[in-house]
């Protein structure tokens, strides 16, 4: 009674469940080994492990910072992927006192995107007062950009994605479509929260033919979250934009942009607030006169000045180490103020200028003659 037929053949029970179990062990060893295998050969994998431990660790930032619970927000994969770029606001370490000269851009943000996500229960009266679903930054390098779009996400107490688009388009990472809705489905479960899109023309440049199959639809799909964020009065979500060039952006894109500012090269008052402010809290000689560096640093951007100060404060420290042996000790006992000797003088400050202006002409981004104008 305890054989079965089996074709013919007479098996006991007893071996047909010793048959299962090995088919079924064997099963589970195949489905690790396999899995391994695959972990071993995907080249994001490691990515992948480091992106989830990560995102783990910006989630709980988010719940110690703010009224956030974990516990009542699943995340999938694909958000967790796109979590690990979460910045929160008490980690941002800009505000709008760390920019100097660009007041008027600072005014508008402040009056369009801070107040009605600050007072969101007041402007929610009117459509109207809504803070704008994009906003575009655009100008040449370095002239402060992503310090406007930090700065507004701290003032306005909103969560920051700084979305990393490589990973969309990595081939490697695959389903960029999943990745895409992910942005727009993890920024409405953070919100308020700023997605911010770094070089936004390399990621939604004009559509053309060119365009593989994947991005085209990842980028039509793209738009189309975008658009869901417009129509659902719930979403305080921004996508924010910079690009050095505008003029290559999809025209679709732009349309969705509706805020656009133009940060341009600082003139010679910005160029003046900025050096001041970048030397606040610097050991500044009196001879370092910041009205003529203003002046001579035409063409420079926000980030040029700052690396012309911080190679000349570098290079008088270095020459402070070279002439003093016990380097420690008289570094420790020197006061850091206008008469120490390691205050950065305007020698160093024209020394530094020189070199920059220098590679700005070797890589063509200052003109001779301007130079030798400058002289
Ligand atoms: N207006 C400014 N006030 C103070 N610092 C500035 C200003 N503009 C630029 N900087 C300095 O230059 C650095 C670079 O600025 P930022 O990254 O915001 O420029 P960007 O316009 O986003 O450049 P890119 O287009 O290359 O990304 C800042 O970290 C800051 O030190």
């Amino acid at each position: 009674m305890n054989n079965l037929n089996l074709n013919g053949s007479q098996i006991s029970k007893g071996d047909l469940f010793q048959m299962l179990m090995r088919v079924s062990i064997a099963s589970v060893i195949t489905y690790y080994s396999v899995k391994w295998m695959m972990d071993q050969i995907d080249p994001t994998s490691k990515n992948k492990k480091k992106a989830k431990i990560r995102a783990e660790e910006q989630l709980k930032r988010l719940c110690e910072d703010g009224n956030f619970k974990i516990n009542s927000q699943k995340f999938n994969d694909y958000e967790l992927m796109i979590a690990s770029h979460i910045v929160v606001p008490n980690d941002i370490p800009v505000c709008w006192n760390d920019i100097a000269g660009l007041e008027a851009v600072i005014q508008e943000l402040r009056d369009s995107v801070v107040l009605p996500i600050r007072h969101k229960h007041i402007f929610s009266q009117s459509k109207l007062w809504q803070a704008p679903k994009g906003v575009l930054l655009h100008g040449p390098p370095g002239c402060g950009k992503t310090l406007i779009a930090k700065a507004t996400a701290k003032e306005a107490g909103m969560r920051f994605i700084n979305l990393d688009v490589a990973i969309l388009t990595d081939k490697w990472y695959g389903e960029s479509q999943k990745l895409a809705s992910a942005v727009f489905s993890l920024a409405l479960k953070i919100q308020p929260c700023i997605i911010f899109i770094d070089e936004i023309d390399s990621f939604l440049r004009s559509r053309s033919s060119n365009d593989h199959e994947a991005t085209a639809m990842m980028k039509t799909q793209f738009m189309m979250l975008w658009d869901g964020l417009n129509t659902n009065s719930d979403a305080t979500v921004i996508v924010m934009g910079a690009t050095n060039r505008p003029q290559d952006l999809d025209k679709a894109i732009v349309r969705r942009m509706p805020a656009q500012f133009h940060i341009s090269l600082p003139n010679v008052e910005q160029r003046l607030k900025i050096l001041k402010l970048i030397m606040e809290n610097e050991a500044v000689h009196e001879s370092v006169d910041f009205n003529r560096l203003a002046k001579i640093t035409t063409g420079f951007s926000g980030s040029d000045l700052r690396e012309m100060c911080r190679n000349a404060s570098v290079s008088r420290m270095r020459q402070f180490m070279v002439t003093n042996t016990d380097m420690a000790k008289e570094v420790l006992n020197t006061e850091f103020n206008a008469r120490s000797p390691i205050a950065v003088t305007m020698d160093d400050l024209v020394r530094s200028f020189d070199k920059i202006q220098e590679s700005k002409v070797h890589t063509g981004q200052v003109l001779i003659e301007s130079r030798i104008d400058l002289d």
